[in-house]
């Protein structure tokens, strides 16, 4: 028996067909396009990522042994998306949680004196990484459509929602917790959507989706939408609490960071809602069953395999992204080049909207490598001062780091991070626990597996990365160009 996983992810839609042994059968993946409309607007067509989906399945089905029992999905979160609830037609692009247009909003609301309560009841920030402000923007610039929401007509979502209301051709409106939770419209103690915080934003609660636990039959899909198939759609999370969860991070205190677009470090916390003023977001981690909510605190990092993306795409100074390890292992160092990639501001833990993309330290002698592995660095760093946070401000312990995503691939990233951080970094043999996670939680859905920790036993280590010795003075240098990119734009 296997479980279908769908992980639409930022730069594109993996797909796994993963076996009761927790090994991955087969698999597909289908990048969509990016839209920069403007300085700071990121944008997505809903259709092509459903296009991207059916196409990431489609490879991944033709590769398996049968037909799955289930479906999980993992997504891209925060992105705000809305459709036709008749046609499931998109009337306008996607606004992804990269965009930055919302900063004026955030900061409108602060003036407003609504940061302290946003906080009290969703453990996020008033920024414009999450979903809340981009409908409230919506709201204001596309006022028609907000008439079409309010009168049920067009349904608001994020990814998730959009995915499974395609497969299961338009009958199931639902989000999970973990979803829910990044929207800023999420009470976290009530676990319900907040009628408080809905008035604050603007957004008409009946067109929200039904929020469903993680794991559990949410909904079935339609064979005629969904490559002919009829399945239930039993496992539905955020990526970063999927991957939380393929890493078999079950238990409080157990860590893990997905190196992606982005990087996120998630601890595991329990039952517990454990707060920081230091710059950590408070997030449902996954809500079982029978509705019991485990929690997490996050670290967001906005900008890191993408930082390698836009030396590919933006600049051409590589080919492939996986060419940077062998680029950057050509010199011993960055020659003193920092890189700071702020290029769609700063999440934790300095949370700038207005911060921008910095290389500072060029000399006559820079070349193209030096930079290649001052980006490399800039990953490492940037985690590192998140793990900082956790460990210094949060006092929580972090012994070791367990690590996945498209760019743990990378080893000598994978040993910057080992020593900048002066623990060890382990990776799993499936790179890819976003995917993963999603299917153990379809899985565990549909009776598969009986219990989270039947799945911890199919964890197996790639490789352990031992921290070697850490240049503080680069860090240094690091925190100082930091300082340079903050309030620029
Ligand atoms: N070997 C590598 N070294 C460095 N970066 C990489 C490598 N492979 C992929 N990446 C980066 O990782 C990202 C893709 O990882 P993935 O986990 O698929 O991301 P997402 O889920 O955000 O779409 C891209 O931004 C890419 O530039
Ligand atoms: O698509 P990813 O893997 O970069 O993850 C995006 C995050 O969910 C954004 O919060």
């Amino acid at each position: 028996m296997t479980v279908l996983a769908v992980d639409a992810g930022t730069t594109g839609v993996t797909a796994l067909v993963v076996a009761e042994d927790g090994r991955v059968e087969s698999q597909g993946y289908e990048e969509f396009a990016q839209y920069f409309p403007e300085p700071g607007h990121v944008e997505h067509e809903p259709d092509e990522i459903w296009e991207a989906t059916l196409s990431a399945c489609r490879t991944a089905l033709a590769g398996a042994s049968g037909t799955p029992t289930c479906v999980g999905v993992t997504n891209q979160r925060e992105t705000a998306v809305l459709w036709d609830r008749a046609t499931l037609a998109a009337p306008r692009r996607a606004i992804v949680w990269q965009d930055r247009r919302t900063a004026p909003i955030c900061a409108r609301l602060r003036e407003g004196g609504h940061e302290e309560r946003v906080a009290e009841l969703t453990g996020l920030r008033l920024d414009p990484y999450f979903t809340g402000t981009k409908f409230t923007w919506l709201s204001e610039h596309a006022p028609d459509l907000w008439g079409e929401a309010g009168a049920g007509r067009v349904a608001l979502g994020t990814v998730d929602s959009y995915i499974v209301s395609r497969m299961t051709g338009g009958a199931r409106h639902v989000t999970d917790a973990s979803n829910a939770s990044r929207t800023l419209l999420y009470d976290l103690s009530a676990a319900a959507w907040s009628p408080e915080l809905c008035e604050l934003f603007n957004v008409p609660l009946r067109a929200l989706p039904e929020i469903v636990p993680s794991y559990g039959e949410a909904g079935r899909t339609d064979p005629s939408a969904f490559l002919g198939l009829d399945l239930p759609v039993s496992g539905i999370a955020g990526d970063q609490q999927a991957a939380l969860f393929g890493q078999g991070c079950f238990s409080p205190g157990d860590v893990k960071c997905t190196y992606g677009t982005g990087s996120f470090v998630l601890i595991n916390t329990g039952e517990r809602i454990v707060r920081s003023d230091a710059g950590l977001l408070t997030t449902v981690a996954w809500q079982k069953p029978s509705g019991e909510l485990t929690y997490a605190l996050e670290g967001a990092i906005f900008v890191t395999g993408a930082a390698v993306q836009w030396l590919r795409d933006g600049l051409g100074l590589l080919g492939t992204a996986p060419e940077s390890e062998a680029v950057a292992r050509s010199v011993p160092d960055s020659g003193g080049v920092v890189f700071v990639p702020a290029l769609t501001g700063l999440g934790a833990p300095h949370w700038d909207p207005s911060a921008r993309g910095a290389i500072v330290g060029l000399t006559r002698g820079t070349t193209r490598a030096h930079l290649v592995r001052a980006t490399l660095e800039a990953i490492a760093f940037e985690v590192r001062d998140v793990v900082e946070v956790m460990t210094g401000a949060a006092g929580l312990d972090v012994p070791t780091l367990k690590a996945d995503g498209g760019a743990s691939a990378n080893d000598l990233l994978m040993q910057m991070q080992a020593d900048q951080l002066a623990t060890p970094v382990e990776r799993p043999v499936v790179h890819d626990t976003t995917a993963l996670g999603a299917a153990f939680l379809a899985g565990l859905g549909t009776g598969l597996w009986s219990s989270p920790e039947e799945l911890a036993r199919t964890w197996r280590l790639d490789r352990r990365f031992e921290p070697g010795e850490r240049d503080d003075a680069a860090y240094k240098h690091w925190l100082r160009a930091v300082e340079r990119a903050k309030h620029w734009a």
